[in-house]
């Protein structure tokens, strides 16, 4: 297996009152899409910042591309880019000017052909040589993608970069984000919108008041803690289940008209309960099913004592 593409090794950023990571220990692989997730002020931005030399850290090992920061802090950096939180370009500059002034910030030549295909791919061709401060705020944020990722970085933060954009520069963003991956482009992602997070991410790490929670491929998250619910809604009240369903874990409600079965990781399918169901010939009306998005999941993690330790 290669060596990752970021190793991070008891990582601690502490402020004179607060400590905003606490040693976190976290490796992330070629090509994958990592979210990193949790609420407000849990160090998310604290920990970009200290990869891409924004913050100092306190202690702890940053290894890029397996060099160690402390002994190169220019170097890795140069493949790296960064798509901040907050709008930060000179309002003065056409849109295809600061693409070429940013590909010379990373040592790299004026690339005619490379900033048009960045205008392309992000739908601002046609503003071009539009200076920046004419632009819209979602025009903006798409010149703020572009520049993280003119000069072809290795690895790729994104802090919520779908932040107040419409809907068609998210679908844009996320398909571009899946060819990059594809290509073997490294992205490190956070987000609030977990949606987000559900569409893209290969693997999520949750992180609450500095601290790494939990770090795990999604499908696993998803399995683990995430849940299927089925109701089931009968045409009469039902003074008593028959046997064969009285072996499931089930609620019924007060009216007792209306069954509701959690299918978790290791329950019986609610599938079976339904074929239990249908064979006593029970009258049923309506059936339902829901299940969990990340989102029910993040909470229950970050709610949760027992949550499992970071890996
Ligand atoms: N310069 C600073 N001085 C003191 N505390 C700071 C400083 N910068 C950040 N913090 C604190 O560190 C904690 C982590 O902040 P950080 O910005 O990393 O959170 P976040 O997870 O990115 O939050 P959000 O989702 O709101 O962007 C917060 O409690 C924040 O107030």
């Amino acid at each position: 297996m290669s060596s990752p593409v970021l190793e991070l090794q008891g990582l601690t950023k502490s402020y004179a009152k607060l400590t905003a990571l606490s040693n976190v220990n976290l490796s992330i692989r070629q090509g994958e899409i990592f979210a990193l997730l949790g609420p407000n002020g849990a160090g998310k931005t604290t920990l970009i910042g200290s990869i891409c030399g924004l913050v100092k850290k306190t202690s702890g090992r940053i290894l890029l591309f397996g060099k160690d920061l402390d002994q190169d802090p220019v170097g890795p950096r140069y493949e790296v880019g960064l798509v901040p939180q907050e709008i930060n370009f000179d309002p003065f500059f056409s849109v295809a000017e600061s693409l070429h002034i940013q590909l010379g910030f990373y040592g790299r030549p004026r690339d005619e052909a490379r900033v048009d295909e960045m205008l392309t791919a992000l739908n601002l061709q046609n503003k071009k040589d539009t200076v920046a401060r004419a632009l819209s705020g979602g025009m903006r944020r798409r010149l703020l993608i572009a520049k993280a990722l003119v000069h072809r970085p290795k690895l790729v933060f994104l802090d919520e970069p779908t932040a107040g954009v419409d809907v068609e520069l998210r679908r844009d963003l996320w398909n571009y984000v899946r060819k990059l991956a594809s290509e073997g482009t490294t992205i490190v992602l956070t987000t609030h919108y977990l949606e987000e997070a559900e569409e893209l991410a290969d693997r999520v790490g949750v992180i609450n008041e500095g601290r790494l929670l939990l770090v795990e491929d999604k499908a696993t998250v998803m399995r683990r803690f995430g849940e299927k619910r089925l109701v089931v809604t009968f045409e009469q009240p039902q003074s008593e289940l028959p046997e064969p369903a009285r072996r499931f874990n089930t609620t019924l409600s007060e009216d007792r008209r209306t069954l509701t079965y959690l299918e978790r990781e290791g329950s019986a399918p609610a599938g079976d309960l339904l074929r239990v169901l249908y064979a006593q010939g029970l009258p049923i009306s309506d059936v339902e099913t829901r299940r969990s998005r990340l989102e029910d999941v993040l909470i229950e993690i970050l709610r949760g004592p027992s949550s499992p330790k970071a890996a």
